[in-house]
């Protein structure tokens, strides 16, 4: 599996709950074809599936803490096996979560050539994570939980952007401005791979 997988950009997508990295995927998907892997996601269809590895999983995302690291990388491994035929590039969205997190997948998959790193403000977050709580049906989407995720972004996840910083792979888009604003440096970003 390695072999084709290495010939694919990989890019993660790093930023605290509700910085916009879902929106800013989706667009990527739409310009550049990339295969979207979000971790979150990953672990939410798990819970949806009502094994009970879900029902595990579902106890600890609703407390905002971190699912053990094996069962999310390998999860995003079968995802990657999956696609490897058709994608020439993936984005993966909201991982790591911490250095060992990417120290474990560069072991296992890769190296990533990109980490796009999608910044705002603790406030916009908690902002935006609450109006998207209105309809998201996500049961960590609410206040004692969001206040918790951001709690564990600035201690556990900030560190990798250092990591990768040191690496030199770093773009960091202001998730301040509007969507298409973003996405012009997101674009800018990834262009600038080739
Ligand atoms: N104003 C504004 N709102 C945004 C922007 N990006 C995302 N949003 C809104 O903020 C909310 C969270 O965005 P998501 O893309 O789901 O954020 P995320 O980083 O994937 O969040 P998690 O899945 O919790 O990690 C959504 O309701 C978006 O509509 C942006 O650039 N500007
Ligand atoms: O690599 C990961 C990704 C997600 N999660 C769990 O899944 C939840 C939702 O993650 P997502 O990336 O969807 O949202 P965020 O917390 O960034 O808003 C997190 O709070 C964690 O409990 C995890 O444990 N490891
Ligand atoms: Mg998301």
């Amino acid at each position: 599996m390695a072999d084709k997988i290495k010939d694919a950009k990989i890019i993660f997508v790093v930023g605290g709950p509700g910085s916009g990295k879902g929106t800013q995927c989706e667009r990527i998907v739409a310009k550049y074809g990339y295969t979207h892997l979000s971790s979150g996601d990953l672990l939410r269809a798990e819970v949806a599936s009502g094994s009970d590895r879900g029902k595990q999983l579902q106890a600890i995302m609703q407390k905002g803490e971190l699912v053990p690291l094996d069962t999310v990388l390998d999860m995003i491994k079968d995802a990657m096996i999956a696609k490897a035929d058709v994608s020439k590039g993936f984005l993966i969205d909201g991982y790591p979560r911490e250095v060992k997190q990417g120290e474990e997948f560069e072991k296992k998959i890769g190296k990533p050539c990109l980490l796009l790193y999608v910044d705002a403000k603790s406030e916009t977050m908690i902002k935006r994570l609450l109006k998207r709580g209105e309809t998201s049906g996500r049961s960590d989407d609410n206040e004692e939980t969001i206040k918790k995720r951001l709690d564990l972004y600035y201690k556990a996840t900030e560190p990798v952007i250092a990591f990768y910083e040191s690496r030199g792979i770093v773009k960091k888009v202001d998730s301040e401005l509007p969507v298409d604003e973003v996405f012009v440096q997101v674009s800018q970003a990834i262009d600038s791979l080739k």
